[in-house]
């Protein structure tokens, strides 16, 4: 790296914003992430309240992501990186030794793939439940719902639970023998599953005792999320 790239890099590292919900499920996964890197004292929290619908605001579409969802990424620079798996690739990689990433190809195509099955199988289901099966975040912002929809994606995050207890049976991080960002996804949809109420399967022992696990991570017990 050049150094007017490595200046431009260490300016944006000093002072990074995060848009953020702080009990969400997403925004939790990133959250995580700046922990286990140690990024705390380099990023500042912008909280936008779901409820009030802000991340829908006209504003927050057209200057910080298009998407509407949290959390959105913004460096000093003024660039954005939103989805939980970008920032937290940024962010793994900026000190150039990568620890929930993955450090070799496999690793890091294993570890890719396992976190979007986390996301497709558990956390974006029930995502998809909490918006359409429950009022979610109100009728201001819920503006269309379909029940059924949200339903069937429910039961198919408790197949996905069932899916990851089997996978815990034989091994003990979620792409492996090592934490990972895959681990830390399904952190995120064991989060959302309690907000929403869905209790893991009593069946789901590994599952269950993997949790249990991750909670004494202090990158994990530290989060308003589990702090209650
Ligand atoms: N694919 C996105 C999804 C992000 C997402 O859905 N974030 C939630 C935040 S939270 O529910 O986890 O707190 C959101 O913005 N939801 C608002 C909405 O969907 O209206 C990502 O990975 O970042």
């Amino acid at each position: 790296m050049s150094e007017l790239a490595a200046n431009i890099e260490a300016s944006n590292l000093q002072s990074m914003t995060i848009y953020d919900f702080p009990v969400g499920p997403y925004p939790t996964r990133v959250r995580i992430a700046i922990a286990e890197k140690n990024l705390q004292d380099k990023v500042r929290f912008e909280m936008v309240d779901l409820y009030k619908g802000e991340h829908k605001r006209p504003d927050f579409i057209e200057q910080k992501n298009y998407s509407g969802t949290l959390p959105v990424l913004e460096l000093a620079d003024g660039t954005l990186i939103a989805e939980c798996t970008a920032i937290t690739q940024y962010l793994d990689t900026l000190d150039g030794s990568p620890s929930l990433t993955g450090t070799s190809p496999l690793e890091q195509g294993t570890i890719h793939m396992m976190s979007k099955r986390a996301e497709i199988e558990m956390l974006d289901a029930i995502s998809t439940y909490f918006h359409h099966g429950t009022p979610g975040l109100g009728p201001s912002v819920e503006l269309y719902q379909n029940p059924e929809w949200g339903f069937r994606q429910r039961d198919k995050a408790v197949r996905g639970m069932h899916y990851f207890d089997k996978l815990l049976q034989r091994q003990s991080f979620i792409a492996g023998e090592k934490f990972s960002m895959a681990d830390i996804t399904v952190i995120g949809g064991l989060v959302f599953a309690a907000i929403v109420k869905l209790d893991v399967p009593q069946e789901c022992e590994a599952l269950l005792a993997w949790f249990e696990r991750m909670k004494t991570r202090e990158s994990v017990k530290s989060q308003p999320a589990f702090s209650g």
